[in-house]
């Protein structure tokens, strides 16, 4: 049976600001490991609410370093908590709890990554869906402990979200009052609060009405229980055909106006929107693998799996010629464990550590240049029954795979914008002795604010 949770305050210190005194606790617990901290003003036990007639004023904060600290425009957070700062000040008694539940849970890096992925035009539900997370990943079982440990079981609580009432009720306390804590909505958090509003049930009243006009596009993409909205191309809707003598190949990748996958090299960078994310997702489905280089697991901790539509996952594939696969990889906690192809070049401690933790290694000749042979290794995926690959990148993956000549369709996602970053291709003229690959029976459509462009590559 899980160990009941206890928690500890550590110590306390008198903290003056603007507003009033506060004494700030730091509290120790045996659950998350985090240090959750308690400001407190005046007398907080339950004894003096009823004293006063009045249940304490509590305001449960999840921490928001880039809104509480940096003063970001992209959420309500920091101006939340200086509100909740001032009137517990004002009413002379009352507690904050500023929990350590960065990006709902998610931690600050992944929250990061989220923000990405809402410029280009995910909400931030989606954005976490995507991720691979919750929505919300947060429970208020030490919230609840805390608030016992310092003599309180009703309140009245600060908040919008239904959510936080319900989970500290959950765990014994009694919110007799909800506080409103709305902030005034402007341009940069306008779309992030709607979504609170209409997805996460957040109690706000939007005073735009024209807002949720504005935003009828950002329909709920990973809402995969009904139907596919987006209809699949009907081009790419089949399963690839079969090829005799290795799977078939679909490259797929988006890019910039100019040609650039990423920023930088070894940078994460969001190009399409999520009409493009959700048709890669369908091809993914519709492949027996997919394959990625290692420089992509390094940039984005991709998990390759199918989380937009509803469809079979692929086999993971990563091409890795000195097994530099990292062990914390979000690969290896993935259902489908990946097959990592790589060479004599590599280390067998590295080789048996990642074996250990779940994968796949395959050792593979290399070509003059040190990289895995394609051949060999799609010789390697044909045994296995993968009859089609879809390739996503990166650069040199890309390059390697179009100067072999190994590619049976592009599947191109140009978002519109001009990066000047890393280009998909590299070098090809040099190494496939100037025989260019040509797209024929092109075809295009729009989907969101990209076009995708596909067809059959040959080499003639
Ligand atoms: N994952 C993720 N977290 C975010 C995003 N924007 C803000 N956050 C985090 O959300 C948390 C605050 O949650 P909110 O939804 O703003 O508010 P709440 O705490 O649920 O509800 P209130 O009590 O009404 O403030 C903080 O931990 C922020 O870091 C985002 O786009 N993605
Ligand atoms: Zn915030």
């Amino acid at each position: 049976m899980a160990e009941p949770i206890s928690v500890h305050k550590m110590s306390g210190a008198r903290i003056p600001t603007d507003v009033g005194e506060f004494t700030l606790c730091l509290y120790h617990n045996n659950l998350d490991g985090k240090e959750h901290l308690a400001l407190l003003v005046g007398d907080v036990g339950d004894a003096a609410s009823l004293r006063d007639g009045a249940p304490l004023l509590v305001r449960v904060h999840s921490e928001c370093f880039t809104g509480d600290v940096l003063g970001s425009l992209r959420c309500d957070c920091g101006p939340q908590l200086a509100a909740a700062l001032r009137l517990v000040a004002a009413e002379g008694r009352g507690v904050i709890l500023y929990l350590r539940q960065e990006g709902r849970g998610i931690g600050l890096l992944e929250k990061l990554r989220a923000y990405n992925l809402q410029d280009v035009g995910y909400d931030t539900v989606d954005a976490n869906l995507l991720l691979g997370h919750q929505p919300d990943l947060r429970d208020y079982r030490v919230a609840a402990e805390i608030l016992k440990d310092l003599g309180i079981t009703s309140l009245r609580l600060m908040t919008n979200n239904p959510d936080k009432i319900a989970g500290l009720e959950r765990h014994g306390l009694h919110v007799a009052e909800r506080v409103p804590l709305q902030m005034t909505a402007h341009a940069e958090n306008a779309h992030y609060l709607d979504t609170k509003a209409r997805r996460m049930r957040h109690l706000l009243q939007l005073e735009n009405p024209g807002l949720n006009g504005s935003t009828a596009h950002h329909h709920p993409v990973l809402d995969t229980t009904g139907d596919d909205r987006s209809a699949l191309m009907p081009e790419l809707s089949a399963a690839p055909p079969p090829r005799p003598g290795r799977p078939y190949i679909t490259l797929s990748y988006a890019q910039s106006l100019d040609g650039s996958i990423a920023a930088r090299r070894g940078e994460q960078t969001f190009i399409s929107g999520p009409e493009a994310g959700r048709l890669t997702h369908q091809l993914r489905a519709r492949h027996d693998a997919i394959l990625v280089g290692i420089g992509t697991v390094l940039a984005d901790d991709p998990q390759l799996t199918v989380r937009l539509v509803r469809g079979p996952d692929p086999q993971p594939v990563i091409v890795d010629s000195r097994l530099r696969f990292p062990p914390w990889a979000k690969l290896l906690r993935g259902e489908r464990r990946p097959w990592i192809a790589t060479t004599d070049a590599a280390d067998p401690a590295r080789q048996a550590a990642l074996e250990a933790a779940g994968a796949r290694v395959i050792r593979l000749p290399a070509v003059p240049n040190g990289m895995v042979d394609l051949t060999a290794l799609l010789a390697y995926l044909a045994r296995r029954h993968m009859r089609s690959v879809m390739v996503e990148g990166g650069a040199t993956v890309i390059s390697n795979f179009l100067a072999a000549h190994l590619a049976d369709r592009l599947v191109l996602t140009i978002a519109p914008m001009i990066l000047g970053g890393l280009n998909a291709v590299a070098d090809l003229g040099r190494l496939n002795g100037r025989v260019m690959p040509r797209l024929v029976r092109p075809q295009y459509q729009t989907l969101g604010k990209d076009v995708i462009l596909f067809g059959d590559l040959v080499w003639e």
